[in-house]
């Protein structure tokens, strides 16, 4: 059977086309030989290996076949095309291992783009001196005087024609026009036509145009000199070349289960096969501890994550895997992706049982707590209490009424429900605090607010309040639950895990983490974490250090946006500035250097006077969208709250828009969907909407009302984190409305 190559224009085929070139791959699996797939070689082709095959009537596949020295030959996949028009590009196009790197490439010998202005051969040693550069700075038609002329961006930054073509490998005439562009958008540019024509070299010269280094794009690409010089006309070396990291972003080789779902889907996600090197080996890399991944929204950091679970599983089918995260939505999605990326995968039923469970954190505490052995001894170390009803949770309330109750000697600024709350969970319940002089005496970095014994033994009136009346109901909260099932398992000395894998990790709270951290040995592979700290939108930030995850020299941060336009990057990254993020290892979080593989539209802003004329330009908005032919369920109206999710949906329907209300749960096909900012997280659509971004409606008023300073400073933090989390679930049109007043975590833009 003949080894299929992908390459992702196969993945641009519609309706009975599609059908049909699927059709013939999966004839193409049994034998070439097969009668009517018509695979024959093109007279005068640049490639002696190219073939076309017949789809149908009309249609031509156009591939190449590697004979190699096994048995079976390999067939790479290019695309399908007309008659004429396939007859053209196959007549043209060339499999060619990159000289410098021994990157496989398919090119097009006549390229299909006009040439750069500087397309004459240049001496690399010459390239690179300034006089050069000088000379093909200014192109023939530009009325640029030398006073006026802007300098290249590349030189100012000390990169060279030479440092692209002869360490990169960067296609000459690509690399002459990145080095004479003088501003990062035509820089840009020239990354985008790369891509057009070698994915990897589209994406080596964005990280470029991004500020990265050339080594540093090296090393991300993973493209260090070849070897020995490979030789493109040998079949032998295209196999070889086929397995380089940075020619896996454009040509996949699937295995027999991955082509046989292919052709069952007639389709295959591009994020279960073509990874970015970094990807691959954040995913595959064994680490020695717990290893950290961060990176903006859209990086694929959920995409490793899952690559990553299924490598281990492979690995040792007998090891127990939890894949887990903060909200059992997100959980879900999770598994639908684990099961996406490889129906085969063993999922286990429940925790501790070899293969993958994945659950939300919550789930995995109520578990712990369920089979405990010895819940009276975890009670009284975590809540100096001889037992606890672990079935059932708190009622929120609970604070608010030990407040009003014992809160009389409270001073002002630890006097909020939010203040108590976060200071059970951040000092009291993580340091297993069970009496007034433990409390008195315990560290509380990072509180803000300062407690001298007096005010601490206040608090600690309403915390036995709380404590007391929750044990009167027979109940735990869910920051305690964590706490007493980390509690338990440290008592019985045992593991359930032998690898936490967790996304979102920015959302996790302290005693959480040590749930976690009870879960599994410390060792090798131990706790995989993704987390973007800027995405934070639920509890406070936590340094790991202290809840003994040392991750240190273990972090690395993916920076290429997939989902995001660059326009829509551009403004969500803007909803940031000003604000500074601390991330789990207390240093600064950083959004330079983030950067999109796509262009789209500029983000729509439509401020109204009235809020009948806001959803007036929803609905039209949403309808127009549908009216392009959207499938509905890629469209989605984010709100704020509960509240103005139920408003809009009611303004839609009113004004002729049938939408679909998504709360806990799957959210559904067929119509666009209306749901809350937080719903969204982890998701993405095509058309986005953000309505209600008003100065009244956010920050939001409730979530920032009556707190003392540091915690307002948090809470803002938060709003701001939750916009951006929102208007990062676009893939091509962002828009956003308000009436009145328009929100200040804007960023300035252009209104329409
Ligand atoms: N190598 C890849 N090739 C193609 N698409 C990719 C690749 N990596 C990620 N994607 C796509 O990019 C999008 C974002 O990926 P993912 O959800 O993993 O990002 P994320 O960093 O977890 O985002 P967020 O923080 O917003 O949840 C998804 O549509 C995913 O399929």
């Amino acid at each position: 059977m003949p080894t299929i190559v992908m390459t992702p224009t196969m993945n641009k085929l519609d309706g009975t086309l599609k059908r049909k070139a699927w059709a013939f791959i999966e004839k193409l699996t049994t034998s070439d030989d097969t009668l009517g797939l018509h695979i024959e070689p093109i007279n005068n082709s640049v490639d002696s290996r190219v073939r076309t095959g017949r789809v149908d009537q009309q249609f031509r596949a156009v591939l190449f076949k590697i004979q190699g020295s096994g048995p079976e030959a390999y067939y790479v996949l290019h695309g399908v095309w007309n008659h004429d028009e396939a007859i053209e590009i196959a007549k043209k196009s060339r499999l060619s291992v990159n000289p410098v790197n021994g990157v496989l490439e398919l090119v097009q010998e006549e390229p299909v783009a006009p040439p750069a202005p500087r397309a004459e051969p240049v001496q690399p040693a010459l390239a690179a001196s300034v006089s050069d550069a000088e000379q093909s700075v200014v192109s023939p038609d530009a009325a640029i005087t030398p006073e006026t002329a802007a300098e290249p961006v590349l030189r100012a930054r000390g990169i060279s024609l030479a440092d692209l073509t002869d360490v990169l490998g960067i296609d000459r005439d690509l690399a002459a026009g990145a080095v004479e562009a003088t501003s990062d958008d035509a820089l840009s540019a020239v990354a985008d036509r790369a891509a057009d024509q070698v994915i990897w070299q589209g994406i080596a010269l964005l990280e470029i145009a991004a500020g990265s280094s050339v080594l540093e794009v090296q090393q991300s690409l993973e493209l260090e000199r070849a070897a020995v010089a490979l030789d493109s006309s040998d079949d032998d070396a295209v196999i070889a070349a086929l397995q380089r990291p940075a020619s896996r972003t454009g040509f996949s080789v699937l295995d027999d289960d991955e082509l046989r779902r292919a052709i069952e889907e007639k389709s295959f996600d591009a994020w279960r096969v073509f990874l970015h090197p970094e990807q691959r080996d954040y995913a595959e890399r064994r680490r020695l501890g717990p290893f950290r991944l961060s990176g903006g929204a859209g990086t694929g950091k959920t995409v490793v994550l899952i690559h990553r679970a299924r490598s281990l599983a492979r690995a040792n089918p007998d090891a127990r895997i939890l894949v887990t995260t903060y909200t059992r939505n997100l959980a879900d999605a999770l598994k639908a992706d684990l099961l996406r990326l490889d129906p085969s995968i063993v999922l286990a039923l429940k925790l501790g049982e070899p293969g993958v469970f994945v659950t939300g954190i919550d789930a995995v505490a109520a578990a712990v707590l369920r089979d405990a052995s010895d819940l009276s001894g975890a009670a009284r170390e975590v809540l100096g209490v001889d037992a606890a009803g672990v079935a059932k949770r708190t009622n929120k309330n609970e604070w608010t009424d030990a407040l009003e109750s014992a809160g009389q000697n409270l001073p002002t600024d630890a006097r909020s429900v939010p203040f108590l709350q976060a200071e059970y969970a951040l000092i009291v319940l993580p340091n297993r605090i069970t009496s007034r002089e433990e409390y008195w005496k315990a560290r509380r970095p990072g509180r803000g607010v300062k407690l001298d014994r007096a005010k601490r033994s206040a608090v600690w009136d309403v915390v036995e309040t709380y404590r007391r009346r929750s044990r009167l109901d027979g109940s735990i909260d869910f920051e305690e639950a964590p706490a007493l099932a980390a509690a338990a398992l440290e008592r019985s000395g045992q593991h359930l895990c032998d690898h936490v894998l967790v996304d979102e990790g920015q959302d996790l709270t302290p005693t959480r983490w040590q749930l976690l951290r009870a879960l599994v040995e410390s060792g090798p592979d131990d706790l995989f974490i993704a987390e973007d700290s800027q995405q934070r939108i639920y509890g406070r930030q936590v340094v790991l250090g202290r809840y003994g995850i040392g991750i240190v020299g273990r972090s690395r941060r993916l920076t290429l946006n997939y989902r995001t336009t660059a326009e829509n990057l551009a403004f969500a990254v803007g909803v940031l500035s000003g604000a500074s993020f601390t991330d789990v290892e207390n240093t600064e979080a950083v959004s330079a250097g983030y950067r999109s593989a796509r262009r789209g539209p500029e983000p729509l802003l439509i401020g109204t006077e009235t809020v009948s004329e806001e959803l007036q330009a929803a609905a039209d908005l949403v309808a127009g969208w549908l009216n392009d032919g959207l499938e509905p369920e890629t469209v989605a109206v984010l709100t704020r709250d509960q509240r103005q999710r139920h408003f809009v949906m009611e303004g839609l329907r009113e004004r002729g828009v049938q939408a679909r209300e998504v709360d806990a749960g799957e959210a559904g096909v067929g119509l666009p969907l209306v749901m809350t900012m937080h719903r969204a997280k982890g998701t993405e659509f095509s058309n986005v909407l953000l309505f209600g971004l008003g100065a009244r409606a956010m920050p939001s008023p409730v979530a920032t009302k009556g707190l003392t300073d540091s915690d307002l400073e948090d809470a803002l933090l938060r709003e701001r984190s939750l916009l951006y989390v929102a208007a990062t679930r676009a893939r091509d049109q962002l828009a956003c409305t308000w009436n009145g007043e328009r929100t200040r975590l804007l960023p300035e833009a252009a209104e329409h």
